[in-house]
């Protein structure tokens, strides 16, 4: 018989930056009510469809920390354990964190914020050490080595730095018949998404996460899904949702 395993991936709720729309990155924002109500929402969904998660992981990060306790209050399901890890976060927007997306967009002209925030391959400019929005000298960050620490990353960084975690933390988990819940950030799901279903470079600039709406995957023996790109347990806001992420900016 074929192994199934069950992996849930969450994007955070609306923050605080996502409801003024800055790029966020790297800088620890908070959940806006709306985004609180959103990641109950979802544990909720998850507690309807039967789909109690075993062990989360989560990102160092307060938006997907907070979404992954207030979903899984909702969930009652508070007592599972918890693992965190920094290659789970946003990727780090550079010299961007903390501009506003629209006024960027107006600026710089639309292929090349386009180019910023969805090619594969070309980050931002880096975001000096000492910048108002860089968290080089985060508490959170003092073990990892300086090296290892982004000033910016394009698509691909988050690839190469997220999936050792994948594949070290979270496959074993998942190998284990866990229902795994992964809460986490609009690019580094992406990252994620990207390696399961293997999406193309250039095919992935087109994909778009919403926040606080679980996405269901199911895996084969191979942990390929047996549904390419997952299923979100709230299809109709999950496509709305979608058509915001994407425009953001535009308005
Ligand atoms: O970091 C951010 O600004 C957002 O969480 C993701 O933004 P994006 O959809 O513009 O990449």
């Amino acid at each position: 018989m074929t192994a199934e395993y069950r992996l849930i991936l969450l994007r955070h709720g609306e923050s605080e930056w996502n409801a003024k729309n800055l790029f966020t990155g790297w800088v620890d924002v908070n959940l806006t009510p709306k985004g609180e109500a959103e990641a109950v929402r979802g544990g909720e969904l998850l507690r309807e469809r039967d789909l109690l998660p075993d062990v989360v992981h989560t990102s160092v990060q307060k938006r997907a920390i907070r979404t992954a306790q207030l979903a899984l209050e909702a969930a009652d399901r508070h007592w599972i354990p918890v693992r965190r890890s920094w290659r789970l976060n946003e990727r780090h927007y550079g010299a961007l964190q903390g501009k506003d997306k629209a006024a960027t967009l107006a600026e710089f002209g639309e292929e090349q914020f386009m180019l910023w925030r969805r090619s594969y391959d070309v980050p931002p400019p880096p975001l000096p050490v000492d910048d108002e929005y860089s968290q080089f000298h985060d508490a959170r960050y003092a073990e990892l080595p300086i090296e290892l620490r982004p000033q910016t990353e394009c698509l691909k960084d988050v690839v190469a730095r997220m999936l050792p975690y994948w594949y070290d933390a979270i496959v074993p988990d998942v190998r284990l018949g866990r229902t795994v819940l992964i809460a986490a950030h609009g690019n580094s799901l992406r990252a994620l998404v990207k390696h399961l279903d293997g999406i193309s470079d250039e095919e992935i600039a087109g994909l778009n996460i919403p926040t606080g709406i679980p996405l269901l995957y199911t895996l084969d023996a191979d942990l390929r899904p047996t549904v390419r790109g997952g299923e979100y347990l709230d299809p109709a806001a999950a496509a709305e949702a979608i058509e915001a992420v994407k425009n953001q900016g535009k308005k």
